[in-house]
């Protein structure tokens, strides 16, 4: 790796504004080339300990700050970010695989979460009441909610700590965030760059650790930490919501998906193409909004399994550092072995497959990007979220029987429709049991909107107005005896 700043390659955790080295360590892994890219301290108890210590007293100052102060801070953040996006993304790349376009479109997106709510730190507004007694005022604050732990996955290893971290400092919260042990590098850049915007040693801490349990036990029930926030599977998710309850946390939990993107005979063919391109293909099928069901209506399916099957010829497979690279390795050799067992069963239930034609890399978790056609179902790979470049499609007849299927699943974070039918657009807005629904658009994110799913995709949302509020209590104060 080659950065201009090597300042940002940290290997231990980051507590109270000191780096803290410890007697064990573990390994970093490049995805694209299987090498050691770094080795890590792993966090100890008693520095987990002094994690929850620091962030308890931090936060105190913290919060005694003017929001004006603290979004100055974050601001300068948000700039070192920007300034250093380059290096940041060449660290990215090196620990999760994605192509360096990629990681750096992260790094841009992550920080404008920082921006989004550096404002919105301004706007914490409470409420006073039109009281039903005379002698009597009645007024509403909102309050941070004090310490927040959180723990972030692998595939976005700087945007899932940026977009929890900046509403929770904004608010007025201090934070301590446990980064996946795949990719604990990204995070750590960002807190040496956390301590060089001057936010106050104790504010932002980054615990890393390769065994997540004990740390997880820690950050879900020490009984100092007010709020928990988690990003990462829901076989996780609701492992770590159970652990929450013993202390009864306020939590916020973004889950699993299992995206339906469903293309109707009237839309742009070309442009629902491209969505699916952008959707399904992006940080090589591993993210958790990724067209995961392709729904296609019968009377255009040979068209469009044909223009597809060109499209997917023209992903680039290669080391993310190589300039022109489209697509990236998966995690490692688990999720290769995942994909696997799941195109496996759909092939032995009937579906068609047709892969992309060119050679694959020799080392490195690659995996063959590749269509499935008349998938149904009954197959695996209906109802799991698959992690991987495959386009699974479905075929449908009728609007009714694809709003059956969309729903027929346990998650419920993001959706996708193409249509030109301004009736049809509003009745899939309305009747797609999910979070989010995009219309004739495959990628919706945005730090101005909620992000977030319902059913066992999770709970709360990341963005927008309403992601400040999950690091905000809100406070009714009554005042008696008014003359
Ligand atoms: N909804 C969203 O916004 C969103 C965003 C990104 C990823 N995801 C989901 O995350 C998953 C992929 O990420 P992943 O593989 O890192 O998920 P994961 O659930 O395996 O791990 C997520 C984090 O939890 C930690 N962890 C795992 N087991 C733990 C335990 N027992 N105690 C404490 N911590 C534990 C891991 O170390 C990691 O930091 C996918 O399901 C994807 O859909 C969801
Ligand atoms: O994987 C989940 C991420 O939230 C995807 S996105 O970058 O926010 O769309």
């Amino acid at each position: 790796m080659q950065l201009n700043n090597p300042d940002l390659l940290k290997n231990s955790s980051f507590i109270h504004g000191q780096w803290v080295e410890s007697p064990q360590s573990f390994e970093v892994i490049n995805p694209a080339n299987e090498q050691v890219v770094a080795n890590i301290f792993e966090v100890t108890p008693s520095q987990l300990e002094m994690a929850v210590n620091a962030a308890t007293s931090a936060q105190k100052e913290w919060q005694a700050l003017t929001a004006d102060e603290r979004a100055q801070r974050l601001m300068q953040w948000y700039a070192l970010i920007i300034d250093n996006q380059q290096d940041l993304a060449q660290i990215m790349t090196a620990e999760q695989g994605k192509p360096l376009s990629e990681a750096s479109g992260e790094v841009v997106y992550g920080a404008n979460y920082i921006k989004w709510y550096a404002e919105e730190a301004r706007r914490t507004n409470g409420a006073v009441l039109p009281m039903n007694n005379k002698n009597q005022r009645a007024l509403v604050i909102k309050r941070p909610v004090g310490v927040v732990s959180a723990i972030t996955p692998w595939n976005f290893p700087g945007a899932m700590i940026l977009r929890k971290a900046s509403a929770a400092l904004a608010a007025g919260c201090s934070f301590i965030v446990k980064p996946s042990e795949l990719t604990p590098l990204s995070a750590l850049a960002l807190a040496e760059l956390a301590n060089q915007a001057g936010i106050p040693a104790g504010v932002f801490n980054v615990v890393v650790g390769s065994n997540a349990q004990p740390i997880g036990e820690v950050l879900t029930m020490h009984p100092k930490i007010n709020k928990f926030s988690f990003t990462g599977s829901t076989p996780v998710g609701k492992k770590l919501l159970a652990q929450c309850a013993s202390t009864v946390k306020k939590t916020s939990m973004e889950l699993g998906g299992n995206a339906p993107f469903i293309i109707f005979d009237d839309a742009d063919l070309e442009k629902a193409i491209d969505g699916v391109m952008r959707s399904k293909f992006r940080n090589a099928g591993q993210t958790c909004v990724c067209a995961n069901r392709i729904f296609v209506q019968r009377n255009i399916l040979s068209e469009f399994v044909a223009q597809l099957t060109n499209k997917l010829n023209t992903l680039k497979i290669g080391d993310g550092t190589t300039e022109g690279i489209t697509l990236g390795p998966l995690i490692n050799h688990c999720a290769i072995d995942k994909v696997n067992a799941l195109v496996k069963d759909a092939i032995e239930k009937g579906a068609q497959v047709i892969t992309h034609k060119s050679e694959m890399p020799v080392k490195g978790f690659f995996y063959r990007p590749t269509l499935l056609i008349d998938v149904t179902p009954e197959m695996k790979i209906f109802n799991r979220e698959i992690f991987g470049p495959i386009a699974s499609v479905i075929v449908f007849d009728t609007e009714t029987e694809v709003i059956q299927l969309a729903n027929q699943t346990q998650f419920g974070l993001c959706s996708y429709a193409f249509t030109e039918n301004i009736s049809r657009l509003w009745r899939l807005s309305e009747q797609l049991e999910f979070g989010m629904v995009g219309i004739n658009e495959g990628v919706l994110s945005n730090p101005l909107a909620p992000f977030g799913g319902i059913k066992e995709s999770g709970m709360g949302r990341e963005g927008g107005s309403w992601g400040i509020d999950e690091y905000l209590e809100t406070r009714y104060v009554c005042i008696g005896n008014v003359q």
